[in-house]
């Protein structure tokens, strides 16, 4: 075998692109002649990027191109938590994968308070992941005729759309909004135990190539339509959006808790009625001032430590960021709940298969067919954790302090 100094000396002289060195050696070599080049362009050392158990070559295969290594991050727990789900019943440990000191610690709080409060309640209450192209037509009147003849034939392109996949039914195409002459109908999947995000471009594609061609038979092929992009930012994916809070997109999840007074004394050294107030002026009318689509305090902190544990899209933590936050005083304590619209998540396919996250998601009783209703309610009620823990802090005027001791 060629030295890899050698290698490199071609990568450099461009003889060789990196990613062809993936049909050149076995995956462990490439992954090494890659670094190395990648160290010597950049005059970096690497000691620490190159140490990892997973495999690179399911990894090459499924999930990243031009490897050279992997980064680590801190994974830790809280827990346990009660969930009083459906699919979730009973007492859990959450791995939480982040470098931000004092989150875990935060979110083991809530899990602690909640748990000995009886737990939280935690549902799901819609199951979906959307695609929606846009599609160009000639005229106003013609997009008009497209949206009524995908109205009219919606069974016919289910069937088609569903040719691709297994697990994957149209359940859907609403709204189907027309700008100027441009149509954008929101294609909407259930999507079994996957995220779906694959799937679902995968058979609307095939369901706009059959539109398109269905579309020249209409009166003698006046009615020209042409994908313009497979999508067309109505989906809406990987960016917080108006439709997505309202129509729900991946898993729309809520989870509720009533605490009692003496507890959130002890636990989160401040009162229902201080919480009740943060909630109002920073939750309600602080995000209000600022047009933000996030009524909550951090839930992206708590997806995101999840997403990255378990092997989720984390461009998707910007969706799962969105949500409301209720807290009202009760008698003897405060009754608190999250609503996250748009989590769209999975326990196969994806990130899911690397060796590390599937652990994660088997720490949980996650991890495969059947079990993405059950992930879910556990994001719902870890999310009510750490939204509470930070809300008590903030109340108890305790957010600095828990960041000078633990976070720096
Ligand atoms: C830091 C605490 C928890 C201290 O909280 P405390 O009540 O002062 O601590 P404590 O020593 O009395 O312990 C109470 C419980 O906290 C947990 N706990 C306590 N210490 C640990 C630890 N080392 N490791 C694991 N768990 C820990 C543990 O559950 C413990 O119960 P116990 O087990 O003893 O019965 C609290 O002050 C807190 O939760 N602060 C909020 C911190 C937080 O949520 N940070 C999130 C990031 S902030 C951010 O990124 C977003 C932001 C703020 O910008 C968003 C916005 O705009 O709002
Ligand atoms: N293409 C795109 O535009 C985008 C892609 N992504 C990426 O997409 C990936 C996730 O896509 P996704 O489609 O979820 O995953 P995969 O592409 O990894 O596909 C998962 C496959 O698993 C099969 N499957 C087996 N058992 C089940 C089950 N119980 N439930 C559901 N499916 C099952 C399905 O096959 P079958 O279909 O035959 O049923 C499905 O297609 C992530 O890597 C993400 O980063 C993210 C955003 C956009």
């Amino acid at each position: 075998m060629e030295d890899i100094t050698k290698i490199v000396e071609k990568l450099k002289n461009k003889e060789i692109k990196p990613y062809q060195l993936d049909n050149m050696f076995d995956s462990k070599k490439s992954v090494e002649i890659r670094r190395k080049y990648i160290e010597s362009l950049t005059d970096t050392a690497f000691k620490h990027i190159d140490k990892y158990s997973i495999n690179e070559k399911e990894a090459m295969e499924k999930n990243i191109e031009n490897m050279i290594g992997a980064v680590q991050i801190p994974l830790g727990f809280a827990g346990p938590l009660k969930i009083n789900g459906k699919y979730a019943n009973g007492e859990y440990y959450i791995p939480l994968a982040t470098t931000e000191g004092a989150l875990v610690a935060s979110v083991n709080r809530g899990c602690g308070i909640i748990t000995k409060c009886g737990g939280c309640t935690v549902r799901v209450v819609d199951d979906k992941m959307t695609r929606a192209p846009v599609i160009k037509t000639n005229s106003i009147i013609d997009a008009i005729k497209l949206k009524e003849w995908i109205e009219n034939n919606f069974q016919k392109i289910k069937e088609v759309a569903e040719t691709t996949t297994k697990h994957g039914k149209l359940i859907s195409i609403n709204p189907i909004i027309i700008v100027g002459r441009y149509v954008y109908p929101r294609f909407t999947y259930k999507t079994g135990d996957a995220m779906g995000m694959n799937m679902v471009t995968i058979a609307t594609e095939k369901a706009c190539n059959f539109i398109e061609n269905e579309m020249k038979k209409e009166e003698n092929g006046s009615i020209k339509v042409h994908t313009v992009a497979l999508s067309g930012n109505v989906c809406t994916d990987k960016k917080p959006a108006g439709i997505n809070l309202i129509e729900g997109r991946g898993k729309t999840i809520i989870a509720e808790v009533f605490l009692k007074e003496e507890e959130i004394k002890k636990y989160l050294k401040t009162t229902s009625k201080a919480i009740e107030q943060v909630n109002m002026y920073k939750n309600f009318i602080g995000s209000a001032i600022s047009n933000s689509m996030g009524f909550n305090a951090h839930y992206a902190n708590i997806i995101g430590a999840l997403f990255l544990a378990t092997g989720q899209d984390e461009a998707h933590i910007v969706e799962g960021s969105m949500g409301i936050t209720v807290a009202e005083c009760v008698d003897d304590g405060l009754y608190f709940s999250v609503t996250l619209p748009d989590v769209p998540i999975g326990t196969v396919g994806g990130g899911t298969r690397v060796e590390t996250q599937k652990e994660c998601l088997e720490m949980i009783g996650c991890r495969g067919g059947d079990k993405a209703l059950k992930f879910a309610e556990i994001v719902g009620g870890a999310v009510l954790a750490g939204e509470l823990s930070l809300m008590g802090a903030l109340a108890a005027g305790h957010l600095a302090k828990a960041h000078s001791e633990l976070g720096r």
